[in-house]
């Protein structure tokens, strides 16, 4: 069975042989793949805005790709918003976009310090991977160690919640399927847990798991963390 097919309810991975649906005809789609971390960012922010009916997903399978997503979207990456005529791509720009021209639950505060440790956070974001990632690739346990430092140090800026920004915003969706993937890999390639001495970083975790809008984007962990592997480490 496609791993597309196991979550029911969702629709399936259009992959080479697939007919392109419809273009630029008023709908708006999100272009994704279930196991892209950067695709389920998005997948999160319209699960939190309530925008599922609003916003169709058309999950592209990434190993056997479309000829005709190319014209789509021509970086041919994942994630793509198809909106207004327009096909927008970057999640961490989609999310913003998504904030800005849908309705539902914001994802970034009006709170100014809250609005500047955000930005802050988002620009930290690919530094925190590449450092994770770095480890896993053989480099220092330090930077890791570091990374997840930070992600502690940042989780007690603010007490109105168990948030980055004490509310659940933009900030954690923009972390969550990272840490999501890293979580096991580093403590089965490492032996190392992020949660140990991290108290602030443990909460997160669990809390972001309580949430809806996590959970329907979240796919089978042995099949991310057995892709990463592969496609990345090359294990
Ligand atoms: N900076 C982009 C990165 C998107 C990205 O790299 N997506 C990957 C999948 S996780 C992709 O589509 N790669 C092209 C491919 O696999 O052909 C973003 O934040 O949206």
């Amino acid at each position: 069975m496609a791993a597309a097919d196991t979550k029911v309810g969702l629709p399936p991975t259009l992959d080479s042989k697939s007919a392109q649906p419809p273009f630029l005809d008023g709908t708006t789609r999100l272009y994704t793949a279930y196991t892209c971390p950067y695709a389920q960012r998005v997948w999160i922010a319209l699960n939190y805005k309530g925008l599922q009916d609003k916003i169709q997903l058309v999950p592209i399978n990434l190993g056997d790709k479309p000829a005709w997503y190319k014209d789509v979207y021509p970086p041919s990456k994942v994630p793509a918003l198809e909106h207004n005529n327009e096909v927008k791509g970057e999640s961490l720009d989609l999310l913003k976009y998504l904030d800005s021209h849908f309705e539902g639950p914001k994802l970034f505060p009006d709170d100014p310090a809250k609005k500047e440790f955000a930005e802050e956070m988002l620009a930290y974001a690919g530094t925190f991977g590449g450092a994770v990632l770095s480890h896993l690739k053989g480099g220092p346990e330090s930077e890791t160690i570091a990374g997840f430092d930070k992600l502690e140090v940042a989780l007690s800026k603010f007490d109105d919640g168990p948030f980055f920004l004490g509310q659940f915003s933009a900030v954690d969706i923009a972390f969550a399927p990272f840490v999501e993937r890293y979580q096991p890999l580093l403590l089965e390639l490492k032996n190392y847990d992020i949660t140990s001495g991290r108290p602030k970083l443990g909460t997160w975790i669990e809390e972001l798991n309580k949430l809806d809008a996590y959970k329907q984007s979240k796919w089978d962990i042995n099949e991310l963390t057995s892709a990463f592997k592969k496609r990345v480490l090359g294990l």
